[in-house]
């Protein structure tokens, strides 16, 4: 496709609350492997809230204008020379983060943990609500047929729960609490039952998130309350009939008193898994961990065969993403868009656009199905 002349919308932030539209150049296949992706639909995660907010996570600090977004799909629109394995109209889920291949991380097959990791919209690198995006072909994974983009542009949060879940090592029939029902750990909890979990509990502090939990995929729910870690941790067991404690618990909260409860919550020789990130330091029930020589692990986006099985989750129909849509808002709302989502109303918005008119078009069936399901129903999401 030529795209001289052609425009590169881009939703920018400059500095915390300060957001703009920019027209950049379109990007260049620079490498025969590349290919050049028109961007359909972009999720907003709560990192990309949380450096408009903060302008900053940790020690990543936006110095400089920065696109935000990283949760997206498209359809692809030119190839470079040595691509033989996609071509020009398929539509993809885009993997953003691009490793140096060479480290020894990359070399071990943990390529996520490459430190040279040039990961979309974590500054300084830009992100993906943009008109075109180029990327490495083998970091693009087509859709199958019956996978619409709006699903694609999920598969990226679904796959940090994949790569989550698969660190607690659960076999059929295990029992499994998730801590924490956002976007996160709704999929911890769908993926875990894909896994072959008998029992998923989900665990928050919002009685509407735990509904939510429980029409997608847990088993049973506990409203966690203002009592010690050792007696909400009681309670959970009590609550599921977990015997000794869950064979797994995972985090997605990055709550203080969430990972204390989740110690507790364990039973003994189980797993437990930190995908949740808050405060850099927390006190941390070591006691339990040893006494009961939990196995802790951390995880970190995703790596080797993530994605995959994350779309192949999707195409089976064992995790329905598209429930977690609440809406689908113009490229020109994304600021309105972001504010939804730091106002706590949605599970997950969808920015449609820049591109309509490009090689493969949007495909809009999902959302204008659900949102005339939702607006008859009087719940107009954000749109
Ligand atoms: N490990 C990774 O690579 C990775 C990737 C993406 C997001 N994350 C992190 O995963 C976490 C979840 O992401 P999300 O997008 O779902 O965020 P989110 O903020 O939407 O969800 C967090 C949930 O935890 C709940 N919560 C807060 N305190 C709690 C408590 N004491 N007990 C139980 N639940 C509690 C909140 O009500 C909320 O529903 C965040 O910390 C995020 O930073 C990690
Ligand atoms: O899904 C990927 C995550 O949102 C990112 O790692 C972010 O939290 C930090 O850049």
């Amino acid at each position: 496709m030529a795209t001289d002349g052609k425009s590169n919308l881009s939703f920018v932030l400059n500095k915390p609350l300060d957001v703009c539209f920019q027209d950049k150049p379109v990007p260049k296949i620079n490498s025969p492997h590349d290919v050049l992706v028109a961007v359909n639909y972009t999720g907003i995660c709560g990192s990309d809230v949380h450096y408009w907010l903060h302008g900053a996570i940790g020690h990543f600090v936006v110095k400089d204008p920065m696109v935000l977004g990283h949760e997206s799909a498209g359809t692809i629109v030119a190839v470079g020379d040595a691509v033989k394995t996609l071509s020009v109209g398929d539509r993809v889920a885009l993997e953003p983060g691009y490793p140096c291949r060479r480290c020894v991380h990359c070399l071990s097959g943990h390529y996520n943990l490459c430190p040279e990791m040039r990961f979309a919209a974590t500054p300084p690198y830009d992100g993906t609500l943009t008109g075109f995006w180029t990327a490495p072909v083998d970091f693009c994974y087509k859709l199958p047929e019956t996978v619409s983009l709006q699903e694609g542009a999920l598969i990226e949060p679904l796959a940090v729960a994949v790569h989550i879940t698969k660190q607690a090592k659960i076999q059929p029939g295990q029992t499994v609490v998730v801590m924490g029902a956002g976007p996160v750990g709704l999929l911890c909890a769908a993926v875990a039952k894909a896994y072959g979990a008998s029992k998923v509990v989900s665990v928050d502090i919002v009685p509407s998130k735990l509904e939510f939990a429980k029409s997608f995929a847990a088993t049973h729910t506990y409203l966690s309350q203002r009592v010690s870690p050792e007696e909400n941790a009681r309670n959970i067991i009590a609550a599921a009939d977990l015997g000794e404690g869950a064979d797994a618990v995972i985090d997605a909260s990055g709550a203080e008193p969430s990972i204390q409860a989740a110690l507790h919550v364990v039973r003994q020789g189980g797993h437990y898994v930190q995908g949740g990130m808050g405060k850099d330091n927390i006190t941390f029930p070591i006691m339990a961990l040893c006494i009961k020589e939990v196995t802790a692990s951390g995880s970190f986006r995703y790596g080797s065969g993530d994605y995959r099985l994350a779309i192949q989750l999707v195409e089976q129909g064992k995790v329905d993403v598209k429930k977690l849509v609440n809406g689908v808002v113009p490229f020109k709302n994304a600021e309105e868009a972001f504010k939804k989502v730091k106002e706590g109303e949605v599970i997950k918005i969808l920015i449609a656009g820049p591109n309509e008119n490009v090689e493969g078009g949007l495909d809009t069936t999902v959302d204008e199905k659900k949102l005339k399901e939702a607006k008859a129903s009087g719940d107009s999401g954000c749109c």
